[in-house]
């Protein structure tokens, strides 16, 4: 992904067209942002910001293709994961996989029905609407299952046929969403010493508190001299560094110096040893080439004069800038503390050892999410393992302390999916409630209470809470920890990649070099189901596939993943 002919980065482009239609998508994505916030309070702090192919096969195959279609074949009311029960007993279902029967959602409906009772298994198909239902566009009812009334046409809503529904969000919406919740609470300070400061924001700006150097320093090993050459020397005389301020220099004397050591006042030069020719019984020293005044002599304030700035608030704390704080004088660093982040993962079916037997399988977001979160720059406690337990699923929301729950699994609409029940009963505002895009699409975003943690529901299916991590909680963190969510860049494919009729897919991909004259570009990565973790774990990024695909020889966006550049082992992955 280097040089001139890679893959270049546009951090502010995305996929919309230019001129007034554009404008006014944008117009209309910044109001349902506003929406969504102001239903939690939240408030933008910074001011936002922003930013086909052939025919595939139907199914996946011994591959691991996956056909993006399989994932929403438009598959009416009934097999709908975001389809809920209607309390209108006049609703009739939509045809829209995402289709919600219209209702303010901006109205915060009630939660005394009897759809969650604190008991396990409360029954998932007695829920009625009320719910945390919100604005990003997929307020939730859907026909009661087995109420055979027909499917309305796409964009009619339930109670008024000539009424069009809310899409769910796009991810580009999505994401914005998340970014603005995250940066709508106060940002707080901490001073950590340096050496637990890595990896935090900076809160503000690193001014310098000394000059650097701070003081007129030799580059080199060799001689201090002043004035033209030859030069005397007091033999065994010597500067080294680390030492007290050193008398001034007469005119044509020299004296040994180490790299390092204050230079004494009255210096014309640094003469390094090996252009040095030093006559030792006449006690001069000779320069082998010309000297030029101030030669090897790092000036005090060279790099920076006291008080000046030397990294922007914002700045991510890497090993470098613990380096120049160090060596700019801080003995701590004020910071914006970590987000904290309770992991919760839901499922009786989990294991958390050994092999997968009797239909119980291993958990692969417990392991994983841990790790990715902390690379996001979170303080993560857990993952705790709740089983399918609605009960326990509700006293781990209410008693977390966190900044950010995220859950996995129990997202759809299952009879043991309890996400959407337990924060229904719990009152909380749903910011998010599914987003066009695959996998992942049932994932959530939403807020206790408006001075209470958010929480992102993640998917069950491994490759679908990836992008429920990067949908909304990496946007979300980036907010709440101060830093910049990840801008998309685009980057040449080489390969088609079939898209998703109406919604983003994303993709893993692999940085490849340009060979034979070739351009740098990225090569999409099979096992992409929303099930598998294989090509994910071979990728050093995401392409972000708009609806319809993309041509091979084009662009395409990226995520890149935390640990990119690209692994060796990639090969048996690529399509
Ligand atoms: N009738 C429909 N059913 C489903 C649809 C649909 O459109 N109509 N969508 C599917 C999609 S897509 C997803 S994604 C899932 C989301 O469901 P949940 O969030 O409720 O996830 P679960 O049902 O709990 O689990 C789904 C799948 O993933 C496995 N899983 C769960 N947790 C883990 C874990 N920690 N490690 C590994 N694997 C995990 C679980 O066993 C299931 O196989 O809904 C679909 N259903
Ligand atoms: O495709 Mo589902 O959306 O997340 O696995």
């Amino acid at each position: 992904m280097t040089g001139s002919d890679g893959p270049h980065r546009e951090p502010g482009s995305d996929f919309r067209p230019a001129g007034p239609a554009s404008e006014r998508a944008r117009e209309e994505e910044e109001r349902a942002v506003e929406q969504a916030l102001a239903l939690v309070g939240g408030s933008d702090r910074t001011g936002g910001s922003g930013r086909s192919g052939g025919r595939p096969s139907r199914s996946q195959d011994s591959q691991g293709h996956q056909d993006p279609r399989d994932e929403n074949p438009n598959p009416g009311p009934s097999s709908d994961p975001h389809a809920r029960p209607s309390s209108d007993p006049h609703a009739r279902p939509s045809s829209d996989p995402h289709a919600r029967p219209s209702s303010d959602p901006h109205v915060r409906r009630s939660s005394d029905s009897a759809s969650y009772d604190g008991r396990d298994n409360a029954p998932r198909d007695g829920r009625t609407a009320a719910s945390a239902t919100t604005t990003a566009g997929t307020p939730a009812t859907a026909p009661a299952p087995g109420s055979g009334q027909p499917p309305l046409p796409d964009g009619a809503s339930p109670d008024d046929p000539a009424k069009p529904t809310t899409p769910p969000p796009s991810w580009n919406r999505a994401r914005a969403i998340a970014a603005r919740a995250g940066r709508g609470g106060p940002a707080a300070t901490i001073r950590l010493p340096l050496d637990r400061a890595l990896g935090h924001v900076l809160a503000e700006a690193l001014g310098a508190l000394t000059d650097l150097p701070s003081f007129d320093t030799s580059a080199m090993d060799g001689w201090a001299v002043a004035g033209p050459g030859p030069w005397a020397f007091e033999a065994g005389a010597g500067l080294l560094a680390g030492r007290g301020p050193a008398a001034a220099l007469p005119d044509d004397t020299a004296v040994r110096i180490a790299t390092g050591a204050r230079v004494p006042p009255d210096t014309t030069a640094v003469i390094r040893s090996e252009h040095a020719h030093v006559d030792e019984t006449r006690a001069l020293l000779h320069a082998r080439r010309s000297v030029v005044t101030g030669q090897d002599i790092r000036p005090r304030g060279q790099e920076c004069r006291s008080g000046e700035q030397l990294v922007p608030a914002g700045t991510v704390v890497t090993p470098a800038v613990l380096g120049l704080a160090a060596a700019a004088g801080y003995d701590a660093l004020p910071v914006v503390p970590r987000p904290r982040v309770d992991v919760l993962v839901l499922g009786d079916e989990l294991l958390n050892a050994g092999l997968p037997h009797d239909g119980l399988i291993r958990d692969a977001l417990g392991p994983m999410l841990g790790p990715w979160l902390r690379g996001l720059g979170a303080e993560v406690s857990g993952p705790r393992r709740l089983g399918d337990d609605a009960g326990a699923l509700r006293s781990a929301l209410t008693s977390s302390d966190a900044d950010l729950i995220v859950t996995t699994g129990g997202t759809a609409a299952g009879p043991v999916d309890h996400v959407h029940p337990v924060l229904e009963a719990l009152g909380a505002e749903l910011l998010v409630d599914g987003v066009a895009v695959r996998p992942g699409h049932p994932m959530l975003l939403a807020r206790m209470s408006p001075d209470g943690p958010y929480l992102v529901g993640l998917p069950g299916n491994p490759l679908a809470a990836v992008s429920g991590l990067l949908t909304l909680a990496e946007p979300l963190l980036a907010g709440i920890a101060g830093r910049p969510a990840q801008d998309p860049y685009r980057a040449l494919v080489h390969a088609e990649v079939h898209g998703h009729p109406h919604d983003t897919r994303l993709v893993p991909v692999v940085h490849r070099p340009g060979r034979a004259g070739g351009r740098d570009h990225v090569a999409p990565l099979r096992y992409n189901g929303p099930a598998m973790l294989r090509g994910i774990a071979a990728a050093d990024g995401l392409a972000v596939v708009p609806p319809g695909g993309v041509r091979s020889g084009t662009e395409v966006e990226i995520l890149d993943l935390p640990w990119a550049p690209a692994t060796p082992w990639t090969e048996g992955c690529f399509t």
